[in-house]
């Protein structure tokens, strides 16, 4: 088992965050600040924005305005590399993993890629990598063992089945010791079981001390694991509160939910 990070306070403050593609405002004034970890569900219909704000959050598109800051920390504009070395990783809506690796080899990526000195050292077979890597794998299969993955750890990833490949996917983002996870879309095409089980692993890191970003069509999923939820619609927030205030609220449930008021 991977030791248990013990609890840890996350701050995340996303100020007048907009991205704009020409005409379009995909995300509009976009203001978050957040403190209490736990899991973040972020919903909305078609085209509001969720993944162009995730895809802000971790660095890939930069923001048009605004800023972003976790723990402290200016990650505005920082690229995806660096946002990742300051503690924001992510999964992808169409899973990213390299299916020819074995589990364990995506899993150690982030890390290993992390130090140009490791690899060369390691493929050089310099004694001091070798045994920095052996203590990257040690940590990689305490990792895979906590998502469930243990049994997978030498199989190409692609053999997998499509459940325990997002599994894969979430341990890389995992590997990368993130204060903030963001999800796009984990739950997507996941039969029910699976879901269940993945939900329960999400609440899991959340107690560890990550805080955990999900964007989800699957709003049942989304208001059974969150302990917050933003709706976002158009690029902006509609509402913001706990899963109970927003399954309630008129106005989530005109312009999201398709009902009258
Ligand atoms: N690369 C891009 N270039 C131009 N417009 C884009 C680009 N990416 C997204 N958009 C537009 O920005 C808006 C928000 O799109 P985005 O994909 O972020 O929404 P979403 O809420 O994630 O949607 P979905 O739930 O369908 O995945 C849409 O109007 C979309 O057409």
């Amino acid at each position: 088992m991977r030791r248990p990070r013990p609890p840890v306070t996350t701050s995340v403050e996303v100020s007048a965050l907009t991205v704009r593609y020409g005409g379009v405002k995909a995300v509009d004034d976009f203001t978050l600040s957040h403190s209490s970890g736990g899991v973040i569900g972020l919903i909305g219909p078609n085209g509001a924005g969720k993944t162009t704000l995730l895809n802000a959050l971790s660095g890939v598109t930069p923001p048009t305005s605004g800023t972003i800051r976790v723990n402290g920390r200016d990650l505005t504009g920082a690229g995806p590399v660096r946002t990742a070395r300051l503690g924001v990783t992510r999964t992808f809506q169409n899973l990213q993993i390299f299916g020819s690796l074995t589990v364990l080899q995506n899993v150690m990526l982030p890390r290993t890629a992390r130090s140009v000195h490791l690899s060369l050292g390691h493929v050089l077979g310099l004694a001091g990598s070798r045994k920095r890597v052996e203590a990257e794998r040690r940590t990689a299969g305490e990792l895979l063992d906590r998502v469930g993955l243990g049994p997978y750890a030498h199989l190409p990833a692609e053999s997998l089945a499509y459940g325990l490949q997002r599994r894969v996917e979430i341990a890389r983002a995992l590997a990368g010791d993130p204060a903030l996870l963001l999800l796009d879309e984990p739950l997507a095409g996941l039969a029910r079981a699976e879901s269940a089980g993945l939900t329960a692993l999400f609440t899991d890191i959340a107690a560890e001390g990550v805080t955990v970003l999900m964007v989800e069509h699957d709003v049942a999923g989304v208001f059974a694991v969150s302990d917050r939820v933003l709706v976002l619609d158009h690029g902006r927030l509609l509402a913001d509160g706990t899963s109970e205030q927003i399954a309630a609220d008129p106005v989530v449930r005109a312009a999201y939910l398709g009902e009258e008021t």
